[in-house]
């Protein structure tokens, strides 16, 4: 059931493409949809240049034949199709459940455009309750990284841990990048921008999982068809 939302959530996204398109591709399960059904396209003709988002995405879509560059040789993208782990009714985000968001906020930031693709579970009220916030930091001095975030999670009136993402006891979580993950449990984040500001500040710390003000437009599967959300309407 789910997958059969996110496909429908995918297959919306779709209405966007334009042939000429430069297109960012996210990372994910719903992502993965949205990579199938577009390489179905590609193999019907359609053209596109595509920047994934990680590694993952980078091998699908190298084996559905979608033309892949970067942003060296692309100065910007039209249009980046991604999912997300939760979504207020402004449409600002939380992402990186899957360890891609550096990437997934690089590509994001050198599109025209986000749109977002996700079943409705991943509708909030407001940011944090469902899942933790994933901070991406460098290895060296992970310590005092981590005390430094504790810091700001206290003063933003965290609810919950914070926890080293691991594969296994022992195995700390690698990101395509190389650093670590952070995940932090808040509950409601009442100030997102701040909180934005304040992670940011911290030396160790390379980026974190709100996407704030970046995503214009959201398909939203349901039970009921696709809803399709505009940011400042909703
Ligand atoms: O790092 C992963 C990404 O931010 C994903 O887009 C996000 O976790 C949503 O993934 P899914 O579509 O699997 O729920």
């Amino acid at each position: 059931m789910s997958e059969d939302l996110k496909r429908q959530a995918a297959a919306m996204a779709l209405t966007n493409l334009r042939p000429g398109m430069r297109l960012g591709l996210g990372t994910g399960s719903t992502a993965r949809h949205f990579v199938d059904l577009l390489g179905e396209k590609v193999a019907a003709g359609f053209d596109c240049i595509c920047v994934p988002t990680s590694e993952v995405t980078a091998r699908q879509a190298l084996s559905l034949n979608i033309p892949l560059s970067d942003l060296e040789t692309l100065d910007r993208l039209d249009l980046t199709v991604d999912g997300a782990d939760e979504i207020d009714p402004d449409l600002n985000l939380i992402k990186g459940a899957g360890g891609a968001l550096l990437r997934e906020k690089i590509v994001a930031a050198a599109s025209d455009a986000m749109v977002v693709i996700a079943d409705d579970s991943k509708l909030v009220p407001a940011l944090g309750p469902r899942f933790p916030l994933p901070i991406e930091v460098n290895r060296f001095g992970l310590g005092a990284t981590q005390r430094a975030v504790a810091d700001v999670m206290a003063r933003h009136g965290a609810q919950g841990p914070l926890r080293l993402r691991e594969t296994a006891p022992g195995s700390p979580y690698v990101t395509d990048g190389g650093h670590l993950l952070l995940d932090a449990f808040f509950g409601r984040i009442s100030q997102p921008e701040a909180l934005s500001r304040d992670l940011l500040d911290i030396a160790g710390v390379v980026q974190h999982g709100l996407f704030l003000k970046m995503c214009k437009t959201a398909y939203v599967a349901t039970p009921d068809g696709v809803r399709t959300l505009t940011s400042g309407t909703n």
